[in-house]
């Protein structure tokens, strides 16, 4: 039962408060301020809802606020605002439940103030939710500036505009079945919670609860769709000797273990020792029997008995995430021009330090969950002019408003 002290409403704003001061990821601050207030599973889920409103729509919540108030506003009466004005003008949250929850997250000082503002918005909802259609794309969808005109430079702006649209919406959730395990294709093409996804093979939409055992008995792996292509480029064979070098939590590891039909050798690894155990559990779960797990940084250069090793790469590097915004709630307020800059840093050294340990005959497949070319193709091409040695056998470039999926790009080089 919830803690009668508390209400959702003042779990959501001092979630807000904590994202705001630090580097934690909202969906954390969401696990923690609900058992921290023994939510119930309703009032997490309502919790959930306000905080991924309020994220999704900080410039639209801000942008109403300087219209039904002038002058400074402290930065906890603001989120408060934004808490209110999500529950009455986006999520449809009965008004007499939304003003008298929110007004009493403040201290007594501001609560007339909150209290004005949110029933000045009862009053001019209509129009407040019809002159928003009039704004500009960034600030209805509520994405950085910067974002949006790189974006619009990039896919153009129909593209860019369906694209914030699409980050706005929350995503399906996808499983894989394992066929490492034999009962899981069977246990979801007889469920009616699963809905298999046509043409791709293996892919189930989950439309409902899932029974526990398919997950602890590693029948399935959750993920989107777009994870599937470095995989399928790298073409994983029976009795090859593969690494997957930013391998946790394990996500293309068990679709690459299971391609090589738990034969021949799969090194796994990453550069992060924290990640290394739900690594390691994922694995286990899933029946994955060719692994092994070692920590590196591959900004660093290979230990010399890897040099040469390989058949297959898989570096599904660190990014910038922008393709998985929708996902992601964080991501777009937390990313910046320059962090851009340095993700490429990275990626190009994590390159530069794998491709030694390719067989002469080997691949190597480089993978994002970034729609930034410059992460992207832009990134391997300048790789390769770097390496002349290699060419680019094959790419796929996924974006959420061409492929109704998670953004992701790969692609394959091989040496000549
Ligand atoms: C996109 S995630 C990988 C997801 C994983 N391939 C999967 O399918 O589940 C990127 C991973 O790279 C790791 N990483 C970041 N920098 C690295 C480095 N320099 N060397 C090795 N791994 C690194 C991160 O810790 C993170 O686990």
């Amino acid at each position: 039962m919830s803690n009668p002290k508390t209400n959702v409403r003042r779990a959501a704003v001092s979630a807000l408060k904590a994202w705001a001061n630090g580097h934690t990821y909202m969906d954390t601050l969401i696990d923690r301020h609900s058992s921290r207030n023994h939510l119930s599973r309703e009032d997490r889920s309502l919790l959930q809802n306000i905080l991924n409103t309020v994220l999704r729509n900080r410039r639209l919540l801000d942008h109403w606020i300087s219209k039904l108030r002038k002058g400074k506003l402290d930065h906890d009466t603001r989120d408060i605002l934004r808490v209110g004005l999500a529950q009455i003008l986006i999520i449809g949250i009965p008004d007499h439940a939304a003003v008298n929850e929110t007004v009493n997250c403040g201290k007594a000082p501001v609560r007339g103030l909150i209290n004005a503002v949110l029933r000045r918005a009862i009053l001019k909802r209509k129009q407040l939710l019809s002159d928003a259609e009039e704004l500009a794309p960034d600030v209805l969808y509520s994405h950085p500036g910067w974002l949006y005109k790189r974006w619009r430079q990039e896919f153009g702006k129909a593209n860019a505009i369906k694209l914030m649209q699409l980050n706005n919406q929350s995503a399906d959730t996808f499983a894989r079945v394992n066929p490492l395990v034999a009962e899981g294709a069977e246990a979801l093409a007889n469920s009616d919670v699963a809905e298999a996804v046509e043409d791709v093979d293996g892919f189930y939409r989950i439309t409902g609860a899932m029974p526990h055992e398919w997950l602890n008995n590693g029948y399935i792996y959750i993920q989107d769709l777009a994870t599937r292509h470095s995989v399928e480029l790298m073409d994983p064979q029976p009795d090859e000797i593969i690494l997957d070098a930013c391998a946790a939590p394990g996500g293309k590891a068990v679709l690459a273990a299971a391609a090589m039909q738990n034969s021949g050798e799969l090194v796994c690894t990453d550069s992060n020792a924290k990640r290394l155990p739900r690594l390691q559990e994922n694995l286990q779960r899933l029946k994955v029997a060719n692994a092994s797990v070692d920590v590196h940084d591959w900004t660093k250069p290979a230990p010399a008995d890897w040099h040469g090793k390989f058949d297959a790469i898989l570096l599904d590097v660190p990014c910038s995430n922008t393709g998985v915004i929708r996902r992601r709630i964080d991501v777009r307020w937390r990313l910046q021009l320059e962090s851009i800059d340095e993700q490429v840093a990275t990626q190009m050294s994590i390159l530069e330090n794998a491709l030694p340990c390719l067989k002469p005959t080997g691949r190597l497949i480089y993978s994002t969950c970034s729609i930034e070319s410059r992460e992207n193709s832009e990134l391997v091409a300048e790789f390769i002019a770097k390496h002349p040695k290699l060419k680019l056998a094959d790419e796929r470039i996924i974006t959420p408003f061409a492929d109704d999926t998670d953004g992701a790009y790969a692609a394959r080089l091989e040496l000549k």
